[in-house]
């Protein structure tokens, strides 16, 4: 919600979309969500820049092994700095920037099996959870924007926002976005 508050182009697109799929006539259903590619290139987006668990889970090397010129030894810990490689800029163009267009006709998706973007890790201990939080965050994202407008109090531009992030287990918004939210949908379901 914050990076769609910020970049207002982006919020409207994923509105548009919403509005042309499902109408304004009634809320999002789950069976919605493969019509509805804008508002997956945002979910996934929002991982890349704001990933929750930046440096994944802690793993352990259980033998001795050689990753490209680096030798590993056995019972080392891991930690996969997911942050920074999903804002490398040798792999990312204008990293920094929200630009969910950059997933629309990509085949890149986080089940973990290209290394540049990996939200969910990995392998065997990759998150349990992938599909279910999938589906979950796409469907609170887009009944958030199809049933209401958002706007910032008065005062504050999409420009200020402060995104600075803050590491705790995991990582969150150093400061909470206040937004008002007034009722779009013409329908008496909300
Ligand atoms: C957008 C939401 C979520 C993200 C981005 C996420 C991400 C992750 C990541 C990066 C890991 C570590 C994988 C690794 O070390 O290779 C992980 C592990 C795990 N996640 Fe999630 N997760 C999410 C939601 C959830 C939810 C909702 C649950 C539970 C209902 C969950 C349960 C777990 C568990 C149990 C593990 C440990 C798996 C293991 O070590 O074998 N996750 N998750």
């Amino acid at each position: 919600m914050s990076e769609l508050i910020k970049n207002p182009d982006k919020l409207l697109k994923l509105e548009d979309e919403l509005n042309k799929v499902i109408g304004i006539r009634r809320e999002v259903k789950e069976s919605d969500l493969e019509n509805l590619p804008y508002l997956h290139a945002c979910i996934k987006e929002t991982l890349r820049l704001h990933s929750p668990v930046t440096l994944l889970i802690p793993h352990r090397a259980t033998e001795t092994c050689q990753v490209m010129n680096y030798t590993i030894p056995k019972d080392s810990q891991i930690l996969i700095n997911t942050y920074a490689i999903q804002r490398d800029p040798e792999v990312w163009e204008d990293p920094s920037s929200f630009r969910p267009e950059r997933f629309m006709n990509s085949s890149m998706d986080y089940q973990g099996n290209d290394f540049r973007y990996i939200p969910f890790g990995a392998g065997r201990r990759i998150c349990p959870a992938l599909s279910f939080a999938s589906k979950v965050t796409r469907l609170v994202l887009a009944s958030l924007v199809h049933n209401f407008e958002w706007s910032l109090p008065e005062g504050t531009k999409p420009a200020e926002l402060d995104m600075e992030d803050i590491f705790v287990l995991v990582l969150d918004k150093a400061v909470p976005l206040k937004v008002v939210p007034k009722a779009r949908l013409q329908t008496d379901e909300v």
